[in-house]
This record gives C-alpha cells, structure tokens and sequence, in this order.
C-alpha cells in the first residue's frame, strides 16, 4: 500500500500519552485538544490529517464533512459506533480501532458487576458509610450453579464466559457468527435467543451496537426470561432497552441491572442510576492503565504503519479494499460489510 502523508494529528480526549509521544517520534505533530463542543471541534478539525478519539466524541457526518484533510479517524478502543464509518469511507477516510487493547478490562468489569449483583457489594458497602450494620437487607445468592446467558461471542465474551466459569456457572450463548464448534471449545453451549432467555439465572450482552443489536432485551424479551433474572450491560447503551429495562427492575421481572453503559452519557434521565437494584458506572470498562496504555499505543503505531505505508491492522473501512488483500477473521463486526471481520490491510 503507498504511504499515506500523515503530519497532523488531533487527540480530542484523554488517551495514554504513549499516543502522542509515539507519533512525535515519527515526525506527526500532535495536537491534544479534550472536551471540545461539537463547534470548537468542527472548526479546529479542518486542517488535520489524522483524528483520534475514544467513545465520547461524537464523528457524525457534519464533523466529516468540516474535515477538509482528514484521511485517518482512529479510535483508541473497540466500538466504533460513534463514527459515521459510512461518511469516512465515502470521503476516503480510514477508520482504524485498537479492538484487543481493552477486552480483559472490559471482561473484568463485566464479571465485577455479575458479582456485585449477586451479593449486593455496592449497596452495602453505601449502607456501612451510612453507619448501617444490616446483615439481613443484604441477602445474597451464590453464582454457582447458576446459568449465565451471554449474547455475543467475541472477545469480550469468551472472556467473560472462562472467568465466571471458575465461579461454577454454567455459560449458555448466542452468536450469529462465532460457531457453536468454537464455543464448545470454550464450554459454552449456543443455542438460539429464543432458548436461552428462560434459562438465564443473569445474562450479559456483549454486541457492537448496530441497528440489528438495539433493544435484544426488550419488553417483549424480558417477558421470556426467569422472573427475576438479572442483567449485565457492559457493551452500549440500548442495546439493553432503558425503558424496558426501567419496567421490568418495577414489575420485579428484572431482579436487577449492572450498566456502564448508557444510550445518554451521562444520563440525563436518572431513573436507572437512582433505582434501589440498578448498580451503575460511567463507562468504566476499559477505564484501566493497562487498557489505556495498549490502546493509546496501538492506536499510534498503526497510524505510524500508514504512514509508512506497511500493513494496517484494524482498518475497518472499505478504503482502497479492492487494491489489498484482505484476511477475514472472527474479530470484529462491520456493520457495512453486515459481517464480522477483520480486515489486515497489506501493502502491494
Ligand atoms: N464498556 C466498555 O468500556 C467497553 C469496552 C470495550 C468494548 N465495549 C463494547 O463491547 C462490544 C463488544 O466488544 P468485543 O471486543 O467483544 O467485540 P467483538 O467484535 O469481538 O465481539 C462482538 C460479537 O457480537 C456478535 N454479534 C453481533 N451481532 C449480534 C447479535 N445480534 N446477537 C448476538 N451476537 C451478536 C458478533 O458476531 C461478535 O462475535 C464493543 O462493540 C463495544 O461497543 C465496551
Ligand atoms: O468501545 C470501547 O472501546 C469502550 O466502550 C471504551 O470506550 P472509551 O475508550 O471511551 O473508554
């Protein structure tokens, strides 16, 4: 592939610092500009090559289109579903994220709210500071032998399904591309949505959000499941219905909710963060040094290969695909290519 001229780039939040100091050593001037509102971003956006970003800013089609030499958008993390990828790859811009750099944390984070939900850690732990010592209010139920229902197969997971398997939960799945072959390997047994929401003593999802994704447990969903079940939602906001889910914590369908995700963040609408057995974070998944270092990193050296015109991992848009080989893995999901790839860009 030819080298692509990259001399400036934007940081438009807080990413390891390993991002910036490895693109200086590559000769990019780097500009580290958080918290902009939507104008101060479109016009300082116009004359940058490269842009990098994480979840909270948003790359519509209007911030595409105020970028007049934009050729790279890189997202330090996983979800891409704050780029218009459309847009990009219509003006010719690659969209690169850094999909491996934050799964452990965000497996860890997942498995952190099973627990707590399981024993009430969050709630009790507030009760103490209150200078509370109520023994009975705070009734748990052990996970073991429990059945975890986990939608979606990828990284996050099968991660997620090893970890709480040593806790002695039985993980069921569903995927629509990861083979029921591969997760029997990872003793998970897939079976169709429809057979999995009434066995689920908790279940997690862990899909990109797509238009395919939004509202997999809803009214109609939740009304499948055990009473009581209790949800996990560590991926995005809405892929879990807010409403639904707000109807089923009351009706006591839903016996509880762990979310770090929401479809507003933060949320103005506080009925979930505030309800007695929703426990909640600020998009903390991959909110870890580890994850912050791999990302910033991975981020930058893959904008580096371009520049050098090497193979470019984790491009994720159709970008000059028909001049490249193209290698499709299991690994991350493409909403235009409605299938689930990844694409190693190679030079030719
Ligand atoms: N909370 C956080 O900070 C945090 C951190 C990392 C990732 N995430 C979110 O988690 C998501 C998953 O990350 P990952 O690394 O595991 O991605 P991945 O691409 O490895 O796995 C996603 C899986 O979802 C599957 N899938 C797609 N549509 C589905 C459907 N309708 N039903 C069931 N499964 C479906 C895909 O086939 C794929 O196997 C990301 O897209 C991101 O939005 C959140
Ligand atoms: O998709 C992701 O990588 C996560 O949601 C993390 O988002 P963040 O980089 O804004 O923490």
């Amino acid at each position: 592939m030819a080298p692509i001229s990259i001399q400036t780039v934007l940081i438009s939040e807080s990413v390891d610092p390993r991002c910036k100091a490895i693109l200086e050593e590559n000769g990019i001037r780097v500009t580290e500009k958080p918290n902009m509102k939507r104008d101060e971003l479109m016009a300082e956006i116009k004359d940058y090559d490269g842009l990098v970003v994480r979840s909270a800013t948003k790359v519509n089609a209007d911030v595409i289109s105020a970028a007049h030499n934009l050729k790279i958008i890189g997202r330090a993390g996983t979800g891409v579903d704050n780029v218009d990828v459309d847009a990009a790859t219509k003006k010719g811009i690659i969209v690169m994220n850094t999909p491996s750099g934050n799964t452990i944390s965000a497996a860890e984070l997942t498995c952190a709210l099973l627990m707590s939900l399981s024993r009430n850690v969050p709630q009790a732990a507030m009760s103490m500071k209150q200078g509370n010592w109520d023994r009975k209010k705070f009734m748990g139920a052990e996970l073991y032998g429990k059945v975890l229902g986990i939608v979606g197969l990828g990284r996050i997971g099968k991660e997620v399904a090893s970890r709480m398997q040593s806790f002695g939960m039985r993980t069921i799945g569903y995927d629509p591309i990861t083979t029921p072959e591969v997760t029997a390997g990872w003793g998970v047994e897939q079976m169709s949505l429809e057979q999995l929401w009434p066995q689920c003593d908790y279940i997690t999802v862990h899909t990109p959000l797509m238009p395919s994704t939004v509202g997999l447990l809803c009214d109609e969903t939740f009304a499948k499941c055990k009473k009581g079940v209790k949800v996990v939602n560590c991926a995005r906001g809405g892929i879990i219905d807010e409403a639904a889910l707000l109807r089923a914590l009351e009706s006591r369908q839903c016996g509880g909710a762990g979310l770090d995700v929401f479809v507003e963040e933060p949320p103005k609408n506080r009925s979930l963060v505030e309800h007695p057995n929703v426990i909640s974070c600020p998009h903390l998944g991959a909110s870890t040094k580890e994850a912050q270092a791999r990302c910033g990193e991975d981020i930058a050296l893959q904008i580096v290969d371009m520049v050098k015109g090497k193979s470019l991992v984790g491009a994720v848009t159709l970008f000059c695909l028909s001049s490249i080989r193209q290698e499709a893995y299991h690994d991350i999901a493409i909403p235009q290519l409605k299938y689930k790839a990844k694409i190693y860009m190679h030079a030719v």
